[in-house]
């Protein structure tokens, strides 16, 4: 029977079935990082279990880490307990980790993609849940709980209910300047924050193939905003060929025999899915969230909808509440918006391909005097390659603040990167929650480009905005 390729990894690695929807899976890679594993351990340690699989288990720091100096956990007892604690815990059960600072060191979802760690065909879990970047690389891939954790770490399986297939096919190409992100805002929007419950969304179509993986790594990541358990994409030359790269600078070229067999991680041609829509690519255009949950999003081209243009109820309160939150008028264009923070980086677009985007947008100006504009590497390769290319000279002569030490930062405000009630920022990142980056801030989730240009002008704006208002100035 025609299989869909999560199905296809699905029954690779069924171990039991456990009943009618329920399998035991097995877990060929588990990533961690400090928050949510503790107890995990702790549990561990206390039925007098070992590690069954530390070989393919990784743990990084990531979420609570300064960026600026590591001298700020000093005297910070929360912040350096949960770090050393997963310091400590790898050690004891031989599980490789990554300091804070460190070569290797980074956000889960970037370091793992960069240091060879999912290949297709494959399954990966971590207790976070924007695990599902991975699947840009033809992995079946998802975020876990506490207690998850604790039973790969104990068995490296899992007892999961079945997926649902929802195929997206994403027709024609991207119009220039329109990149994953807004492509990934376009989806949630249409298909809502709830659209993609249950199911694995597989990306399909020529706008996906013409995808760079950073950018497959963007849309992927967004799938759980849409509800989604995780996405998925086919394997291609582009999957392969990044593959390679990877892993001839690790030293350790691919063999051909390595790549076969990856090739036959696509869904089936007749397979069927659960659900399934079309999009036309070349319809999109950039988006900018106005609300506080990912699918509230609009074009430059259009304004902040009234609470009548929704016909679903619950969808009317939470306009409603949007507003109020973010301080907006129905009406409002995303020009209107002035902002005082920018925020690039995140495991949505903190890799290399969005730090090039920013410095070409920023290269020639200035950072608008009244915004902060944060640069975050997405980790410490991230930050090392973007000095090689001489990208934070660019930074720094625009008047960017281009950190050192890469995390999560701003994108969830749980180190000081925090912005203050009644600040407005756009962010890369890809959350827009009430209080994500502090009580009170408002966010606006954008792609690199826009968040770059935005950050020149002082409101919410895009690359070709800039010509007009060099003009203006
Ligand atoms: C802290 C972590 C568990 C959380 C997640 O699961 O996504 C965080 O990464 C986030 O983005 O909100
Ligand atoms: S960068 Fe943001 S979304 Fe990604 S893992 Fe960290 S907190 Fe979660």
């Amino acid at each position: 029977m025609a299989k869909t390729l999560h199905e296809k990894i699905w029954q690779a690695h069924c171990v039991k079935t456990l009943g009618e929807a329920e399998d035991l899976i097995y877990i060929d890679m588990h990533l961690l990082h400090e928050i949510n594993t503790p107890q995990a351990f702790d549990s561990l340690r206390a039925a007098n279990r070992t590690v069954r699989r530390p070989d393919l288990t990784v743990a990084t720091v990531d979420h609570n880490t300064p960026t600026s100096s590591i001298a700020l956990l000093e005297g910070d007892e929360l912040r350096s307990n949960q770090i050393d604690l997963l310091r400590d815990n790898s050690a004891e059960f031989g599980i490789p980790f990554h300091m804070l600072g460190e070569a290797g060191q980074g956000i889960t979802h970037v370091i793992a993609p960069e240091q060879g760690l999912v290949l297709p065909g494959t399954t990966v879990v971590c207790c976070d849940s924007h695990t599902t970047t991975h699947g840009a690389f033809a992995a079946l891939a998802f975020g876990i709980g506490t207690s998850q954790v604790e039973h790969v770490l104990a068995t490296q399986t899992l007892r999961l209910q079945k997926f649902k297939s929802f195929r997206i096919t994403v027709k024609n190409s991207l119009p220039a300047g329109v990149s994953a992100k807004d492509l990934a805002l376009a989806i949630i929007r249409r298909i809502g924050t709830g659209g993609g419950i249950g199911h694995v969304i597989e990306y399909a179509g020529e706008a996906i193939h013409s995808l760079s993986m950073e950018a497959r790594m963007t849309l992927c990541n967004m799938s759980v905003e849409g509800g989604a358990s995780a996405g998925i994409i086919g394997v291609d030359d582009v999957t392969i060929d990044y593959l390679r790269k990877v892993y001839a600078a690790k030293g350790r070229p691919l063999t051909e025999e390595d790549v076969e067999g990856w090739r036959s991680f696509v869904s089936d041609p007749d397979a069927v899915f659960d659900k399934e829509i079309v999009i036309d690519a070349a319809a999109l255009d950039e988006s900018v969230t106005w609300g506080t949950n990912p699918s509230q999003s609009i074009t430059f081209d259009e304004s902040i909808p009234a609470v009548s243009d929704y016909e679903d109820a619950s969808q009317q309160l939470a306009a409603e509440r949007a507003f109020e939150y973010m301080d907006l008028q129905p009406g409002q264009t995303l020009r209107d918006l002035s902002i005082n923070k920018v925020f690039v980086g995140s495991c949505t677009n903190g890799r290399i391909e969005d730090l090039r985007v920013v410095a070409g947008v920023l290269e020639g100006h200035k950072v608008h005097p009244d915004v902060h504009l944060l640069i975050v590497p997405g980790s410490v390769q991230v930050r090392d390659q973007a000095i090689r290319e001489g990208l934070d000279e660019i930074f720094h002569a625009a008047g960017a603040d281009f950190r050192p030490l890469p995390g999560c930062s701003l994108c969830c405000g749980l180190n000081e990167d925090q912005m203050k009630a009644g600040q407005r920022s756009v962010s890369t990142s890809n959350r827009n929650f009430e209080g994500r980056q502090g009580a009170g801030a408002r966010t606006h989730i954008a792609s690199p480009a826009v968040a770059a240009a935005s950050a020149i002008i002082g409101r919410i704006a895009r690359p070709s905005d800039l010509e007009a208002w060099g003009k203006a100035e």
